[in-house]
């Protein structure tokens, strides 16, 4: 397992660090007779940008196909942790129809974003704009999120559920009057990124199972398939501010703070970017996803408008004993005067097991090691209510 954990081999060209990617498909205890091969990317600007390994749709859809090599590449021990799918049929236009609301739901009046708020999840559903802390301890006002359940708008009336994990057993809030077809355009997306994700989540198994036990209920695939509080955000990034650029932490993650996601696996669109709702090229090349890699490189990561990436998130590595990697990512905003009034809208989709299951946590957890109790057992719910706790004021 240690060897199977080595970290990936980095070396210098011509000031750009070139990312040596060890492909195998095979969980293998012996790195030394691995081929090593370099990842197409280009060096634009002082970080390297690397594509995503991409599966297409009609590959991840057949259950005989073996697709362990590039699981690995994406999410194993060597991988940037992300990967894409391409040409998942309806995606593209379901895609731009819920991007596009994202302007139109963030310039709405102020009142009537205060209606969709919901303080009681602690902004988890509904509206949410600087309630969440940044890096520096300062509110974060330079994104607004909206959240819901996909799948669910009332996962269950059980009083108690809901003030016991009340990020998960809320329910939704839609702007039924101000922006009705909120509601269609991000279920209908949601629920398409699931079920990919899904497909994504059984070849997950499959090579996950090449290395270790793991029990037919308890795999990333059978987890997701049971769970009831699958969240969806449609994220949307004001303008970036001269004045308020370099305060808030780095350059770097000058929209979005560097962060692991913390449930199983995140779907993630490729951000549109506009002003002033209208779709443009975006005009900084460097701005976008960041990720930083097992030996701490930072890169730029690019995939295709048409495809959608995945992402493991915290609790998938912690359940597969690293063998699926979370990785730290952030969003860089655009710089220059040009970047004047750009906006970027995106949607994530958080899988995540149901708030009631009950997570085993290994002996050895290398993150988040104060919430975990002796005896190493903590359900979801209680899990992420203790997260939020680090990233929200705490409750009363
Ligand atoms: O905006 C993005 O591309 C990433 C958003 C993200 O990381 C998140 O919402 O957790
Ligand atoms: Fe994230």
């Amino acid at each position: 397992m240690d060897s199977f954990l080595s970290k990936s081999a980095v070396y210098k060209t011509h000031n750009c660090a070139q990312l040596l990617h060890v492909p195998a498909g095979t969980p293998s205890p012996s790195p030394s007779n691995r081929r090593i091969t370099c990842l197409k990317m280009s060096c634009s600007s002082v970080f390297p940008t690397l594509r995503t390994v991409t599966i297409s749709y009609s590959e991840l859809k057949d259950t005989s196909a073996d697709l362990s090599m590039k699981i690995e590449q994406g999410f194993g021990p060597n991988g940037l942790g992300i990967l894409s799918v391409t040409d998942v049929p309806g995606y593209s236009s379901l895609r731009e129809n819920l991007l596009h609301l994202a302007p139109r739901l963030a310039s709405l009046p102020e009142e009537v974003k205060k209606d969709l708020e919901d303080s009681h999840s602690r902004y988890n559903f509904g509206w949410s704009h600087g309630k969440e802390k940044l890096e520096s301890g300062k509110p974060d006002m330079l994104k607004g999120s909206f959240y819901a359940n996909p799948v669910l708008d009332v996962p269950t009336t059980e009083t108690y559920l809901i003030e016991r994990y009340p990020s998960y057993c809320g329910s939704n809030i839609w702007p039924d009057t101000a922006l009705p077809e909120l509601e269609v355009a991000f279920k209908g997306l949601g629920k398409l990124i699931l079920d990919v994700g899904l497909m994504v989540a059984f070849h997950c198994d499959h090579y996950v199972s090449k290395g270790m036990k793991v029990h037919v209920d308890e795999g990333l695939e059978q987890i997701l398939l049971r769970s009831q509080c699958h969240k969806g955000r449609l994220l949307y990034y004001f303008p970036p501010q001269k004045s308020n650029h370099m305060q808030d932490g780095d350059s770097m993650s000058s929209w979005c703070g560097w962060h692991t996601d913390h449930g199983s696996l995140t779907g993630l669109t490729c951000g549109m970017f506009t002003r002033d709702g209208t779709v443009i090229p975006c005009p900084d090349s460097a701005a976008g996803l960041y990720i930083r890699t097992r030996n701490d490189q930072i890169v730029k990561v690019v995939f295709g408008e048409d495809e959608i990436a995945y992402q493991i998130g915290e609790t998938t590595e912690i359940l597969s004993r690293g063998f699926l990697c979370a990785t730290p990512h952030c969003v860089r905003a655009p710089n220059g005067e040009e970047a004047s009034g750009v906006e970027r809208s995106t949607f994530a989709l958080f899988m995540q097991p149901d708030w009631d299951e009950k997570l085993n946590f290994p002996k050895e957890v290398h993150m988040h090691r104060e919430l975990i109790p002796s005896n190493g057992v903590l359900t979801f719910g209680e899990y992420s209510e203790k997260l939020l706790d680090n990233y929200y004021h705490l409750k009363a």
